[in-house]
């Protein structure tokens, strides 16, 4: 657990970042610090890794307040993500991911071994690992930098505004992606966000701060949504919270995801199925979804380059949001829905999940609208 204590930060032209700054960050969740441009979240942040000393206050890991361990003791406890990626340039993806281990001395081996199985584990496979990160694309890099800041498998990770220099698709599919990982490594996490729809995606609970570094509400995602502390945190969540609250509710029993046709990379044209309108999802060798692809652009045999990448993946288990995105983003009309292995379950249609949003809604009488 992370604690902040009254903690403040002036910095020496007499700003004030931070002040009297307490809450709590559980052990092996999400707390994710949002607020406007300038109010202190970044200096919140780096304050727990010591980047910047607090003026005043402390910051407890687990117990121990870190103006007492050794910098570089501390920071090999604590993993550090930031925007673009910040890989170095000239080193390849493996080298890169193993760079931090190797400087404390790990052996070249397991070091690029380990570095290995977290690219695999964050979602790109062994032919990454020679390329530069320039070769990369926006997503792609990021998912280097969350490898590399698992290198050291430290307990806690601090992320600063991990997915914003990637485009809308590829971001929701990271932030997707990141949320299955988190569910294997359960890391204690703070992330940085100036965006409220992603601090209400991924923040088991969100630190929602006001000018001058002070805290205006600290809650889950439903809780702001259902209960902002004030006027500033309501404009802050946003008008739309009606709406977004009930997207938080899972889906009920009746919603009907449909069997889809489906087929694995690699096969012959002759053996596809596709539905009426010549759609099909593409799947991998795991039956984990790829996307859909229309029957008619396949001659020989199912390539990666027939898939249409439009389109989010949703859980099965995922809030209604989630699914309505998946069937809004979809380039057949419905959206692709796996289980929480990844593999595919079948496809949901977005007036299909509206019914389930409005079934909802008339469970939940008293929400806002
Ligand atoms: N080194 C510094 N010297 C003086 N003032 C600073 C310094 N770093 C940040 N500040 C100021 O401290 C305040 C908080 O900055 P901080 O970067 O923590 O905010 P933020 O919420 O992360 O903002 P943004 O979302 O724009 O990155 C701002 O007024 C900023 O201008």
């Amino acid at each position: 657990m992370i604690v902040f204590d009254q903690v403040s930060k002036t910095y020496p032209d007499g700003t004030v970042a931070v002040a009297g700054l307490s809450f709590e960050v559980p052990n092996g969740k999400i707390t994710v610090l949002v607020g406007p441009s300038g109010c202190g979240k970044t200096t919140s942040m780096r304050m727990i890794n010591r980047l910047i000393d607090p003026t005043s206050g402390t910051i407890t890991l687990d117990g121990e307040d870190t103006a007492g361990i050794d910098k570089v003791q501390l920071r090999r406890k604590i993993g550090y993500v930031i925007q673009n990626a910040g890989l170095f340039p000239h080193r390849t993806v493996v080298d890169n991911v193993a760079a931090l281990p190797r400087l404390l001395g790990g052996k070249k081996k397991e070091t690029r071994e380990r570095a290995m199985e977290l690219l695999e584990l964050v979602g790109l496979d062994q032919s990454f690992a020679r390329k530069y990160p320039w070769q990369l694309s926006g997503g792609q890099q990021q998912r280097v930098g969350v490898a590399r800041a698992l290198a050291t498998d430290p307990p806690f990770l601090l992320m600063d505004e991990p997915f914003s220099a990637v485009d809308p698709i590829v971001r929701a599919q990271l932030q997707q992606e990141f949320l299955n990982l988190q569910q294997r490594i359960g890391k204690t996490i703070v992330m940085v966000t100036h965006d409220i729809d992603e601090a209400l995606i991924l923040g088991d609970q969100i630190a929602v701060l006001r000018q001058g570094g002070h805290l205006a509400q600290i809650a889950t995602p439903q809780e702001l949504l259902r209960a902002p502390a004030d006027q500033f945190v309501a404009d802050f969540v946003g008008s739309s919270r009606g709406y977004r609250s009930l997207g938080f509710a899972q889906a009920d029993e009746q919603l009907a995801i449909r069997e889809v046709p489906s087929a694995p990379i690699g096969t012959p044209a002759a053996e596809l199925t596709s539905r009426e309108d010549g759609w099909l999802v593409a799947v991998d060798a795991e039956a984990r979804p790829v996307g859909w692809v229309q029957r008619s652009s396949v001659e020989t045999q199912l390539q990666e380059t027939h898939v249409n990448h439009a389109g989010s993946i949703a859980q099965q288990t995922a809030p209604l949001r989630d699914l309505l995105d998946a069937a809004l983003s979809s380039p057949s009309g419905d959206g692709i829905v796996a289980d929480l292995q990844g593999r595919l379950v079948g496809a949901v249609s977005t007036d299909d999940v509206v019914a389930a949003i409005q079934r909802a809604k008339a469970l939940q009488p008293g929400s806002p609208t």
